[in-house]
C-alpha cells in the first residue's frame, strides 16, 4: 500500500519535472528566436535608415533578456546548462552592445551608409557562438526530458503492478471472509437444525411424529387452565386399537409399525384443525376435542373414527383387520381435573373393550 503511494507521488512529481523542463526548453527557442528578430531589427535599420526597424531591434532585445532571466530562475542550481547559460548571457549582451554600436555609427553617419556599418558588425561571429551554446543547452535538456519520461513510465509501471497485487490481495481477503463467514452461518443453521430436531423429539413420538405422552398433559394442562377461566368444555378420547397384538404376531413389528403410521394418518384425515391428536404410546392414541357444543357432536365423532376400520387397513398389500375401542370424558362434567379426566377416559375405553371392542364409551 505503502509502495502503491510513493510511486504515485513521485509520478506527479516526474510529471511536474518534465513539464519545468519543457518550458525550458520553450525559453531556449525563444532565446534564439528574441536575437534573431532583434539583429533582423538592426540591419533593416542599417540597410534602409528606417527607425521603424529600431523598434523591432529594441523589442527582440527585450524578449532575448526576459528568455535569460526565466532560464536563470527555472534552472536547477547544480545544472550543467547553468555555465552555458552564463557565456550565452556575455554573448549576447556583446552580440547587442555591436548592435547598438553600428546603430549609433550609423546615426552619425547622418545618412544612409550601409556599407560602413555593415562592414564593422561582427554579429554573425556572435551569434554563430550563441547557437552553439543554445544547441547544447537543449541537448541536455532534451536528455533530461527523456530521463523524466522513462522515470514516468516506470512508475507508472510499478503502481499498475503494485495495485493489481493489491486488488488480488484485497480479493483474496474479501473471499477468505466471505466464506469464513459462510461456513460460520452453515453451522449456526447446522446447530439450530439440530436444536429444533432436538426439541422436536422431545415432544414427538418418533414413529408417527405425533404429540407424544409428555405432549399430551402439557396441552392438556392449558386447555384446562383455558377451559376453567372461560367456563368453556372439551372432552377427552382415550383410544386403544383392537387386535393389533395379532398384527405384530402375524407379520412382525415392522407391519405393525407401518399400521401404526398408517392409523395416524387415518385419524388426522377425519379431525379437524383444532382438535389435537397424540399417541400416548403402544397402540393408545389420546384425542382432545375443545371446540363442540353438543355431546352428539362427540358422538358423530367417534363413530366415524370407528367406521374408519369397517375395511381392513391395507399395509404393504396386506389387509389386517383391526378396529379401535374408544372412551370419552367431558370437562367440567366427568372430572374437574386433567388426571381424573384421563382416569375416566381410560376407564371408559376399557367398558369398551369389555362391552366387545370397536366401539365408544362415555365415561361415569
Ligand atoms: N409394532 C409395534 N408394536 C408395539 C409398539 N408399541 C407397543 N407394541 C405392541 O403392541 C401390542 C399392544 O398390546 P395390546 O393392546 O394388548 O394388543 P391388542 O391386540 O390390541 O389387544 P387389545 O387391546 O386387548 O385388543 C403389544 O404386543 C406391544 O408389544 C410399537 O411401537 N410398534
Amino acid at each position: 500500500m505503502a509502495g502503491l503511494f510513493v510511486a504515485m507521488y513521485q509520478l506527479v512529481d516526474y510529471s511536474e519535472q518534465k513539464d519545468l523542463v519543457d518550458r525550458q526548453r520553450y525559453q531556449v527557442v525563444t532565446l534564439g528566436k528574441a536575437i534573431t528578430n532583434a539583429e533582423s531589427g538592426q540591419r533593416g535599420y542599417l540597410l534602409t535608415g528606417h527607425t521603424l526597424f529600431l523598434d523591432a531591434l529594441e523589442q527582440g532585445q527585450a524578449e532575448a533578456m526576459k528568455a535569460i532571466s526565466l532560464l536563470e530562475h527555472d534552472l536547477d542550481t547544480s545544472s550543467a546548462a547553468r555555465p552555458l547559460l552564463a557565456n550565452i548571457k556575455q554573448l549576447v549582451q556583446q552580440k547587442f552592445n555591436a548592435m547598438d554600436k553600428s546603430v549609433q555609427v550609423q546615426m552619425h553617419a547622418g545618412e544612409y551608409a550601409p556599407h560602413l556599418s555593415l562592414s564593422r558588425d561582427r554579429g554573425r561571429e556572435l551569434m554563430k557562438l550563441i547557437d552553439g551554446q543554445l544547441a547544447q543547452i537543449d541537448e541536455q535538456l532534451l536528455i533530461k526530458r527523456q530521463w523524466f519520461e522513462q522515470a514516468i513510465r516506470n512508475r507508472i509501471l510499478a503502481s499498475v503492478t503494485v495495485a493489481i497485487l493489491l486488488s488480488i490481495v484485497i480479493i483474496s481477503v474479501l473471499v477468505f471472509s466471505y466464506r469464513s463467514t459462510t461456513l460460520l452461518l452453515e453451522q449456526v443453521m447446522e446447530n439450530q437444525a439440530v436444536a429444533k430436531q432436538l426439541s422436536h423429539q422431545a415432544d414427538h413420538d418418533l414413529l408417527t411424529s405425533l404429540p407424544n405422552r409428555r405432549s399430551v398433559n402439557v396441552y392438556l394442562e392449558s386447555t384446562y387452565e383455558m377451559a376453567r377461566i372461560g367456563s368453556k368444555q372439551f372432552a377427552v378420547f382415550f383410544m386403544d386399537l383392537d387386535g393389533f397384538k395379532r398384527v405384530n404376531d402375524a407379520y412382525g413389528h415392522d407391519v405393525g409399525d407401518a399400521l401404526l403410521i398408517e392409523v395416524a394418518n387415518m385419524f388426522k384425515r377425519v379431525l379437524r384443525q383444532s382438535d389435537f391428536l397424540a399417541r400416548q404410546g403402544g397402540d393408545e392414541f389420546v384425542l382432545v376435542v375443545s371446540s363442540y357444543l353438543h355431546r352428539l357432536e362427540l358422538t358423530q365423532l367417534a363413530q366415524r373414527l370407528i367406521h374408519l376400520f369397517a375395511q381392513p387397513v391395507v399395509v404393504r398389500g396386506i389387509p389386517l383387520e383391526i378396529g379401535v375401542s374408544i372412551g370419552i370424558a367431558e370437562y367440567p362434567h366427568h372430572g374437574k381435573n386433567v388426571k381424573q379426566l384421563l382416569h375416566v377416559a381410560d376407564k371408559a375405553m376399557y367398558d369398551s373393550k369389555k362391552n366387545g371392542k370397536n366401539r365408544f364409551s362415555f365415561g361415569e
